[in-house]
């Protein structure tokens, strides 16, 4: 932690940014309400899928201005009318240059919603890593994302209020915009309020009445949280931890060939960096680093080993060790310096 605390500096100031809950009306500061005629007649009637999840479909959407969007219909019932309801509030009370950014909503006020959000081209950073994808993310974009994601945890953890908790920071959760510039989405896990103790909530189904309902997702998740059912900021610290692995590595969370969880395959780096305060050998870091960066002109050794050392902290267990998102966000903008370029995330 004494890496963390020697470079920090913490900031308490906190906005408000409560907006009133739209109901009925067409629309408040900027958030639409839209009937389903609406809803199929800006998706062309669903008919460009674009994404998909757990809990969801998400489809692309044209404005009447011409402007894409991109529309996150629930799966219907009632339990995921609760997700989309949660989902819903949090998003109309964020505003935040790395968070998505909601339009407009539809709410049958039963069972269906859906969500109208700004569209982001690029798609997910976990397709953007992947070895498939055709384009190369370049260093100087990775430490930019790290940088971005920080500072939307650091929005929701510390300058909102109430605050909130994410509870499903991973990859895929991270969408990207022309310019390769992060927003943060899937809020349908989060939790709002302080340290919120999660009571694990039953399924609606008679027959698996005894199955518990845990958020996150697999390689993603704090053991901490697996074992006491406690959400906290630090399990969200926890899952970013391993997304700054992922932005090294370029591997995924969980591989799909083996199975095998990015944390334990760098495990052994990952102590070796908190034993060595971050003084770690040069080729154990290129031995980690993705090798599609080896010729990128825009890597930094140093950087590396910086991205390397904000994981490992973030991945420590007692929960307690590991580092509030604003540290994350001052130690990236010390050691890191062409970040501070990138301010609070400039607008396209
Ligand atoms: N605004 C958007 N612009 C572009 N693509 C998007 C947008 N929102 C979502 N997607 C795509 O759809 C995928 C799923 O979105 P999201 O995570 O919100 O759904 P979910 O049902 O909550 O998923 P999960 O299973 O993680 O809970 C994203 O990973 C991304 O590829």
């Amino acid at each position: 932690m004494s890496c963390f605390l020697s470079c920090v500096r913490f900031d308490d100031s906190s906005t408000d940014n409560n907006k009133p809950m739209i109901k009925g009306s067409v629309s408040v500061s900027g958030v639409t309400c839209y009937s389903w005629d609406d809803v199929e007649s800006l998706t062309s009637n669903f008919s460009k899928l674009i994404g998909s999840g757990g809990y969801s479909s998400i489809y692309l959407a044209r404005l009447s201005n011409s402007n894409n969007a991109a529309l996150k219909v629930h799966v219907s019932s009632h339990r995921l009318y609760q997700v989309f309801r949660s989902e819903l509030e949090i998003l109309l009370r964020l505003q935040h240059p790395h968070i998505v950014k909601l339009l407009g909503y539809f709410d049958d006020s039963e069972e269906s919603g859906a969500l109208l959000l700004e569209y982001l081209p690029q798609g997910n950073l976990q397709e953007k890593l992947n070895r498939n994808s055709k384009q190369v993310l370049q260093w100087r974009n990775r430490t930019a994302i790290a940088f971005q994601v920080a500072q939307a945890i650091e929005h929701i953890h510390e300058k909102c209020s109430p605050q909130i908790v994410h509870g499903d920071i991973k990859s895929s959760n991270i969408l990207l915009d022309k310019h390769f510039n992060s927003k943060l989405c899937d809020f349908g896990s989060a939790k709002v309020g302080f340290s919120s103790m999660v009571q694990p909530s039953t399924t609606m189904s008679p027959r698996s009445s005894k199955q518990v309902m845990m958020i996150g997702s697999p390689g993603y998740t704090d053991p901490h949280y697996l074992r006491t059912g406690i959400a906290s900021k630090k399990m969200d610290m926890y899952g970013f931890g391993v997304v700054v692995l992922e932005l090294v590595s370029g591997k995924e969370a969980v591989s799909a060939e083996r199975g095998e969880m990015l944390v334990h395959t760098a495990a052994l780096l990952i102590h070796e960096i908190l034993d060595s305060n971050g003084d770690i050998a040069e080729e154990k870091v290129r031995q980690f680093l993705d090798p599609r960066l080896y010729k990128d002109t825009s890597l930094d050794l140093e950087e590396v080993k910086t991205m390397l050392c904000v994981a490992a902290y973030c991945l420590r267990s007692p929960p307690s060790l590991r580092p509030s998102a604003s540290q994350v966000v001052q130690k990236l903008v010390k050691k890191i310096p062409s970040l501070s370029f990138l301010g609070c995330g400039k607008e396209e």
